[in-house]
């Protein structure tokens, strides 16, 4: 019986695909072989060694120790993509909500008490302090093209606007998802001067850390907007509500809180809301609930942030696995301990990613926890599993 542990809530359609008769799915359990959450914060907790794999019902990792956990040999996936069109039509609407100052202009029409001719009158003569602007013609600058970005630019593109993206690290497959007509621009200052509304759509990483900073906001015209359903720090919100009370910014559409942001009357924010869909969730909770039985059960590496992607379909063989560090000899020296003990190596799949390495072998008989201790003895194994053979 594997052991799974939650701590978020995790839509039922993920949670149907860990069978019952194979899977306990607790939100309390001390020894769990797997963790799968949202964005509760694993920063904070103690992570019990007998966690073997960790699964993100979503895109970020930032709330989860993924170097502390290459160093245990344990994969953390993540559902890429799985909520992009969530995100893409919020930062859409962010978008709509502030060229048109529809936030303000409903708080307004909640505001009047009066009625018949009287409330036609306060509507007629409200509306000059809600004049918007509209869309086609204006420049869209997009930080990040991927799984989200990419769909950001392109719908900014169909809705008339002219779209500038920077992103050094663009992907073949998101480059080949993204609108020709999408412009590309070499550095983040060109970006900005470029731009009437900056989205920002980047992981939370030491050198995304308040990239949306006083300076590059500097650079933009006045009455420009930022759009960040990205994570909180990827702006300096400091420097945020200055360029607002400035005039630099026209306003701020951010999904994430903070006692300043509420305060701040040009400030639209959200509750985390970005991937808040009933198919998002889904979605997400389908896609890191079979990554994770896979890997439980035959070892197999799909999307994964630290791991190599590593597949051998499952034949009729013993199966162990090896997570140990990106070094010279591991192979060989795993081979031998195999090789002393009479046992003879079916398939072989060796991958690695950064400093850590993967190797999947299927062998002709069942591995002894003597074969197992050698290997483990290894110096540079992270993390050793012995699999037997296929569940039937
Ligand atoms: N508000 C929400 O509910 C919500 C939902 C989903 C994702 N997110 C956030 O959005 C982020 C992006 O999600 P995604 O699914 O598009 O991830 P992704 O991994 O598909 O794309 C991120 C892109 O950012 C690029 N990038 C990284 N550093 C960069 C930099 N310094 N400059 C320019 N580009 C850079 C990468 O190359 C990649 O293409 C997530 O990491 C998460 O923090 C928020
Ligand atoms: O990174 C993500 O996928 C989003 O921030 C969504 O977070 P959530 O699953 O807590 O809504």
């Amino acid at each position: 019986m594997y052991k799974v542990l939650t701590l978020n809530n995790i839509a039922v359609a993920g949670l149907r695909r860990l069978p019952r008769d194979r899977y306990e799915v607790s939100s309390e359990s001390s020894s769990p072989d797997a963790v799968i959450l949202r964005s509760h914060n694993m920063h904070d907790m103690t992570i019990p060694e007998s966690v073997a794999a960790i699964g993100r019902a979503g895109a970020g990792v930032n709330n989860i120790p993924v170097s502390a956990m290459s160093d245990r040999g344990v994969p953390v996936f993540n559902a890429p993509g799985a909520n992009a069109n969530a995100v893409k039509e919020l930062a859409v609407a962010g978008l709509l909500l502030a060229a048109r100052n529809i936030c303000d202009a409903r708080e307004y029409v909640k505001s009047l008490t009066s009625t018949g001719d009287e409330l036609a009158k306060d509507v007629e003569n409200g509306k000059k302090k809600f004049v918007g602007f509209e869309l086609p013609g204006r420049t869209l600058g997009v930080i990040g093209l991927g799984a989200i970005g990419v769909e950001v630019a392109n719908v900014a593109l169909a809705l008339g606007m002219k779209v500038v993206g920077f992103d050094p690290k663009i992907t073949v497959k998101r480059a080949w998802q993204l609108s020709s007509g999408v412009k590309q621009v070499e550095t983040l200052d060109r970006l900005f001067k470029a731009s009437d509304v900056v989205s920002v759509h980047v992981p939370l990483v030491d050198g995304t850390k308040g990239l949306v900073s006083a300076d590059r906001l500097s650079l933009m015209k006045d009455g420009s907007v930022i759009i960040n359903f990205a994570r909180g720090g990827v702006v300096d919100s400091k420097a945020a509500l200055q360029a607002l009370n400035s005039g630099k910014l026209h306003a701020y559409v951010c999904d994430f809180p903070t006692p300043e942001l509420i305060a701040h009357p040009k400030v639209i924010a959200l509750p985390h809301l970005g991937a808040s869909t009933t198919e998002a969730e889904e979605n997400c909770a389908v896609m890191v609930a079979e990554n994770v039985k896979e890997y439980l059960e035959n070892g197999n590496v799909r999307s994964s942030v630290n791991f190599p992607e590593a597949v051998i379909p499952r034949a009729d063989a013993w199966r162990i696995t090896i997570a140990n560090a990106n070094v010279p000899n591991m192979v060989g020296q795993i081979s031998t301990c195999l090789a002393q003990a009479g046992l003879n190596i079916a398939d072989l799949l060796n991958k690695s990613m950064g400093d850590i390495a993967y190797t999947i072998v299927d062998l002709d008989g069942p591995v002894s926890e003597e074969t197992m201790q050698a290997i483990r003895g290894i110096k540079g194994v992270l993390r050793l599993r012995n699999l037997g053979k296929p569940i039937s």
